[in-house]
């Protein structure tokens, strides 16, 4: 069993003259862990362009081959599964081992639980330290059993799935995409309808694939903010071609650098507007920020668009909890925008930051104490007082095996007077193993540490 992490190495930014140019970031990452699986559970041969190639998504495309499939690498972002089918998948030989990946851990448990196989799961150790129990209790009503030394609460565990699966009705706890996704992908291999209601809308991809793959889903609307999704089970996959978009959450870095390095002006190329992915940039318009989309088109069943940047005074806002599932990775960067802003920025309802790869609650309201930012928390919301443009920076911002913590406090680092230091820079591979050269072709002053 694997509990281990990369080596960590200190990352140094420092106060950078205005960035310029054009950047494409990476492919998003949930539509990559998303593509590999449907192309194990399809019958044929997915190409996917545009795959995020970093350690999360590396770590399912171990899992699919483990699982029966091939995924090959073809070139950059250039991949072919050949698929097992629904209810095809093999009993894998060794442990899942998914580093520090939440998604790919979580809906690969959705895809084995519904097999009559056995997989045991396990992980890093920000990983094992993350909740299970909200994707366990679902999977136990349709059948699976769950063997764990915590109870199902904790990785490592292992899962083996029934001679038939049971559909249910499930109402999520939480707004979450991930435990949607496992029921759904469960679903997929129970007879009958398996509905899944959540009380806020999250991201969609794996509706938008189960179609593309040919599966029958009716979405209908649930409440104010809800959704009602109900998927048809047993289908035969067909295996389709996948167009990966770039990754919002990877552009949200860049994006608020070119925002508050004063000076700055930048295009970010193709990046994916998904309007449940979108929040961020509502939020930072509303903060003043001008970020105009350019080239609105479609691309893989998604709109995406040019976004340039310039930066400009940003003003602190209030920010409503119904707005979290549609930017929930991106409070940590939107904090340090925050922290650039004039007046007070209230980021309401946030628990749920509490059990990403690290508690980006207290982590960023510890790193924006470190950088001389005025940051509380109370109960579930984080408050910043911003310095109007002037921040001090020049502390260390510990990261905890989180990369977005890391880049939050790099972006910080580059228009701090004093610029900042982040702990570890080695998982900042996990979602953008090219962050830093991308950010210093736009002009930003990152280094490694040196010893
Ligand atoms: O389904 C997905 O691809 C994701 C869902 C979100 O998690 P939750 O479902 O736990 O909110 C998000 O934080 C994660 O980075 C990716
Ligand atoms: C929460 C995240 O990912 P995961 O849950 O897949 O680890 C993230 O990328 O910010």
């Amino acid at each position: 069993m694997s509990a281990s992490h990369p080596e960590p190495f200190e990352v140094v930014a420092r106060p950078s003259a205005s960035l310029r140019g054009h950047a494409r970031v990476p492919g998003d990452k949930s539509i990559s862990h998303r593509a590999l699986l449907f192309g194990l559970l399809a019958v044929g041969e997915t190409c996917v362009t545009g795959l995020l190639e970093g350690e999360d998504v590396l770590r399912t495309a171990d899992a699919v081959r483990a699982l029966g499939g091939i995924a090959e690498r073809l070139g950059d972002g250039e991949w072919r599964v050949r698929g097992v089918g629904v209810g095809g998948l093999q009993e894998p030989t060794g442990v899942l081992d998914f580093g520090n990946a939440g998604t790919g851990s979580r809906l690969t448990m959705g895809v084995v639980a519904s097999h009559p196989i056995r997989a045991t799961f396990d992980g890093d150790a920000s990983l094992r330290k993350r909740p299970m129990r909200r994707i366990v209790d679902p999977l136990l009503e349709m059948g699976a059993v769950v063997e764990s030394e915590q109870d199902g609460g904790r990785l490592p565990l292992t899962i083996r799935g029934p001679r038939e699966a049971v559909p249910i009705v499930y109402e999520t706890p939480v707004a979450s995409a991930q435990i949607k996704s496992a029921v759904l992908l469960a679903g997929l291999n129970a007879p009958g309808k398996t509905t899944v209601i959540e009380k806020e809308a999250s991201r969609d991809h794996t509706e938008h694939l189960l179609r593309h793959f040919g599966a029958e889903v009716v979405v209908e609307p649930h409440g104010e903010h809800g959704r009602r999704i109900t998927l048809t089970g047993q289908p035969e996959l067909v295996a389709r071609d996948i167009v990966v978009p770039s990754d919002p959450s990877s552009a949200a870095f860049p994006l608020v650098a070119a925002l508050i390095v004063p000076g700055s002006e930048i295009v970010l190329e193709g990046v994916m507007t998904n309007p449940l992915r979108t929040g961020l940039f509502t939020t930072l318009r509303e903060m003043g920020a001008d970020i105009e989309e350019l080239n609105r088109r479609e691309e893989g069943g998604e709109t995406i668009a040019d976004l340039r940047v310039r930066a400009g005074a940003l003003k602190g806002v209030d920010v409503p909890a119904e707005r979290a599932p549609s930017m929930i990775d991106e409070y940590p960067v939107l904090a340090v925008a925050a922290a650039f802003a004039s007046g007070e920025t209230r980021m309401r309802g946030l628990h749920e930051l509490r059990v990403k790869e690290s508690d980006r609650l207290q982590a960023v309201a510890d790193g924006l104490a470190a950088a001389g930012v005025d940051v509380r928390i109370e109960g579930d919301d984080l408050i910043v007082t911003g310095g109007a443009g002037e921040v001090r920076g020049g502390g260390v911002a510990v990261t905890h095996l989180d990369h977005r913590i890391a880049m939050s406090f790099l972006v910080l680092g580059l228009a701090a007077r004093e610029g900042m230091r982040v702990d570890d820079g080695a998982m900042i591979a996990t979602s953008f193993p090219a962050f830093v050269p991308l950010m210093r072709d736009l002009g930003g002053e990152i280094s490694e540490a040196a010893a």
